[in-house]
């Protein structure tokens, strides 16, 4: 439309900008609907007209019915044959007598199954009222109710001459299923319930049963609790709260879930509560009188049998009860019963010794390089394990794949030979270039991975010359970086994202080199897509060709991590997963225990702990995991002055340290390590006989991956977590996990006095920190840090229970940072 034409014309120019403003303001596209309407206006318009020929078609039908009643009845009058009574007629095309015609229509609609045919207008909303003796349907007799002035055709005769597996009445006048039915009373009878009524398809409503509820009415009235879609025989679809319910009854509910009724004529109102079968039948009761009183429709549609539709069973409809009941706490409560299942299953095959980690299949037998599984002989690996088994012909297949496998499972050297493999054939396929390319990067979170991972793939490298693997990794001069990358030029780098990045960031040659590209593995992949490192990770992945193979591998992908993995992986990508869905994630031979205390004992219960533990285990090893750095720091300080053989690990230390502690760790016996979450993840110390977690993980995969320190191989293991009362709201997100509560152990008051002695020489600057660690780890924590109140006060429980007077005082811009400027108990430093 040309602007002349737009001034001449005035209103065109009008609609025009309206059409702007309006597509402006719905946030939806161009309007491309014929007439000037939006699409909701299009598609109610539809709709509308859709219902509007259903009615007409049923209009139709109706009219033809009633014609044939006419007609027989003028015919009656006229002392004339019923013309529908003619076989030919009846047998042929022509017009059927009302009797047949009804039996039709109750052939069409009341065989079993055809419930689903039933449209929400058919059949009585209510069932019909109790008749007198004297009364019939039809009939509008003095007390108001109806009566028929001829005996009504028996329906339950005509359906239950042609069919016999269909519905029958109970003894108040409701239809139940005839293969449920055995006489008894109705309660009785559902009492008696067997296992036939373990069908779900079954399961039907009572006779005036509501269609079925509106989806926004149940989930506007659906309260936190664990839903069950229940069994119902022949009675209205109850949902009911476990805690009444009878279970005697035969409703074969179990665990918590919802009751529903009839609560206005048409939807079924929902409501959570108890409510034992009185209730319910009272409560039926009610619905009926009220129906009446409000002079509820009694008769169906035109589609439907008029008032010989005495259809009282509506089958649940099962599409919608899964639309309103938790769907995710019923897979919830289906992944609880498999991890059941699965820890027994695993149980047995503990005793039947079938926990090895090893599959059947040899190294030699899987298509790698022969120098390879020379090397592996050499570590002692011959035979893979069941991770390795099952992801190695598609990671050499170069594949993107995303492997979840439990810890202490053999990941490291499942995504290692592929990447030597990998870089095994790019090399023989490239001509000698002038950057030497790096063909494989590994990420991971932490340095001491990093170095561990490093360390596995030389020693699998060990027959191939010209093949070598490099670390880069922060704690180290970054020059010192640079120059070990140009003298000694590596296919394989293993990485921490941050000091990647520095290279990158830094335009280094690392940048060009990179470009060459042909695998990408993140180990411990949830954690580098967390929030943390998601952002160094996007960015290093941008710099990547987009032509490479990606792996991803963790012991744990919660589901978030699966939807954003596809940030590294290709769209078509394998999931591999060797836990399983719905089993235990953790190894079976750890035992998992859970103590609650005040903070107070919490020093003094982790002494106990360790000192029965070293007494009952020669050979221990056993690693102490604090909330934060500082904390840890205490924890060390404090246990080395009650003369125990520790050594601490966290992010303050220098790198060097951190590097002496680990490996230290890693070789020696009866040594206790007091870490915080760097050694939480992928960390292979061997022969770790106990994991103590001291306060709430992160979360609880990071509980997962603590835990995994222990039992790894196989092999048996221990961890206990110990948190304060307040804590324990974090055993909801572990509850699958086989962890046993325990009571608190006797506490020897020589030990308390010894402790406090032990805090007290303890430099009170180490103390602050830990106090300003604490309160800045748990305001982190979700559950905890929105009620800055509470935090504060459970801060100053704890600065208490490490021995300082009063709670030490922040930076002002840190107290605002963290949102506790004003909060009472919160000091302010001058
Ligand atoms: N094929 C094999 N045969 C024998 N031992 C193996 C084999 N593969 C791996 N291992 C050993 O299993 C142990 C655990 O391996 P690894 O550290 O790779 O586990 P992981 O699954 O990566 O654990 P995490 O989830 O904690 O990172 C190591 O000691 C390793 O040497």
């Amino acid at each position: 439309m040309s602007p002349s034409i737009l001034l001449e014309r005035p209103r065109a120019l009008t609609k025009l900008l309206c059409n702007l403003i309006f597509t402006r303001d719905m946030g939806g596209g161009p309007r491309t609907f014929p007439g000037g309407v939006n699409k909701w206006q299009w598609k109610r318009m539809h709709e509308k007209r859709a219902r509007e020929k259903e009615r007409r078609l049923l209009e139709q039908e109706k009219q033809l019915y009633q014609a044939r009643i006419r007609s027989q009845v003028r015919a009656k009058l006229a002392g004339k044959p019923d013309p529908y009574s003619n076989p030919d007629l009846s047998m042929g095309h022509g017009p059927m007598s009302p009797t047949d015609h009804i039996k039709a229509l109750a052939s069409r609609f009341m065989k079993e199954g055809a419930e689903d045919l039933w449209n929400e207008d058919d059949g009585p909303l209510k069932s019909p009222p109790p008749r007198g003796p004297n009364e019939r349907p039809g009939f509008v007799g003095p007390n108001g109710r109806r009566g028929s002035i001829r005996s009504p055709m028996d329906l339950r005769k005509l359906i239950s001459e042609g069919r016999e597996n269909v519905n029958f009445t109970n003894p108040s006048g409701n239809y139940i299923n005839k293969r449920n039915y055995s006489g008894q009373s109705w309660r009785s009878f559902r009492r008696n319930e067997s296992s036939e009524s373990e069908d779900d398809d079954e399961d039907y409503g009572p006779l005036n049963e509501s269609p079925k509820p509106s989806a926004r009415k149940l989930a506007g009235n659906r309260r936190d609790v664990n839903w069950k879609i229940p069994k119902i025989s022949g009675q209205r679809p109850r949902f009911s709260k476990d805690e009444n319910s009878d279970s005697g009854s035969g409703s074969d509910f179990e665990g918590e879930s919802v009751k529903y009724f009839a609560g206005n004529s048409r939807w079924p109102r929902l409501s959570v509560g108890g409510g034992g079968e009185e209730e319910n039948e009272g409560m039926r009761d009610r619905d009926r009188d009220r129906g009446r009183e409000r002079g509820v429709r009694k008769v169906g549609s035109s589609a439907s049998l008029g008032k010989y539709d005495v259809k009282i069973k509506k089958r649940v409809p099962l599409q919608s009860l899964e639309e309103e009941v938790d769907f995710p706490l019923q897979v919830e409560l289906i992944r609880r019963q498999l991890s059941k299942k699965s820890l027994m299953d695993e149980n047995g095959g503990e005793k039947r010794g079938e926990e090895s980690i090893l599959s059947q299949k040899r190294f030699d037998e899987c298509g790698i390089s022969p120098l390879t599984v020379k090397a592996l002989s050499a570590a002692g690996y011959v035979q893979m394990t069941r991770v390795q088994e099952a992801t190695l012909s598609a990671c050499l297949e170069g594949k993107d794949a995303l492997v979840k496998a439990k810890t202490g499972t053999g990941k490291s050297a499942a995504f290692l030979l592929p990447a030597i493999e990998t870089v095994l054939k790019a090399s023989s396929n490239s001509t000698i270039q002038r950057v030497p390319p790096i063909y494989v990067l590994i990420l991971c979170p932490t340095r001491e991975l990093a170095s561990q991972l490093a360390a596995e793939a030389n020693a699998m490298l060990k027959y191939h010359d010209g093949v070598c693997v490099q670390t880069l990794v922060g704690g180290t001069r970054f020059k010192d970086d640079q120059k070990r990358l140009e003298s000694d030029p590596c296919q394989i780098i293993v990485a921490t994202p941050g000091r990647l990045l520095d290279h990158i960031e830094n335009k280094s040659s690392l940048s060009l080199r990179l470009m060459g590209l042909k695998m990408l593995v993140l180990d411990e992949a949830d954690h580098l897509l967390d929030l943390g490192f998601r952002k160094d990770v996007e960015k290093i992945v941008d710099c990547l060709p987009r032509q490479r193979q990606s792996l991803l591998f963790s012991a744990t992908v919660p589901k978030e991590v699966r939807r954003i993995s596809q940030l590294v992986l290709k769209r078509e990508h394998a999931f591999i997963d060797t836990v399983g869905l719905g089993c235990v994630e953790t190894p079976a031979k750890i035992r998992q225990s859970c103590l609650i205390a005040s903070h107070e004992l919490h020093f003094q219960i982790v002494h106990h702990l360790l000192k029965e533990h070293i007494s009952q285990t020669p050979d221990y090893k056993v690693i102490v995991f604090c909330t934060t750095g500082m904390v840890t720091s205490l924890m060390c300080l404090l246990l080395r002055e009650m003369k125990m053989n520790v050594r601490e690990l966290h992010s303050r230390k220098p790198q060097l340290y951190r590097t002496r502690i680990s490996d230290e760790f890693r070789e020696s016996k009866r040594l206790i390590l007091v870490s915080s979450d760097v050694s939480a993840r992928g960390m292979n110390y061997p022969d770790v006989t106990l994991v103590t977690q001291i306060g709430i993980p992160s979360d609880r995969e990071q509980y997962i991956h603590r835990l995994g320190r222990t039992g790894r191989e196989g092999k048996e293991g221990e961890g206990i977590l110990l948190l304060a009362p307040w804590e324990e709201y974090f055993l909801v997100e572990i509850r699958d996990l086989p962890l046993e509560k325990v009571p608190l152990p006797h506490l020897d008051p020589n030990i308390k006095l010894k402790m406090e002695d032990s805090l007290a020489k303890i430099d009170t600057s180490v103390k602050e920190s830990a106090y300003h660690a604490w309160l800045g780890y748990y305001n982190s924590i979700r559950e905890i840090g929105r009620d800055k109140t509470t935090l504060v006060k459970l801060a100053n429980q704890f600065c208490q229970s490490i021995g300082l007077q009063k709670p030490p005082a922040l930076f002002r811009k840190t107290a605002i940072k963290m949102g506790l400027k004003d909060i009472p108990g919160i000091r302010i430093r001058k």
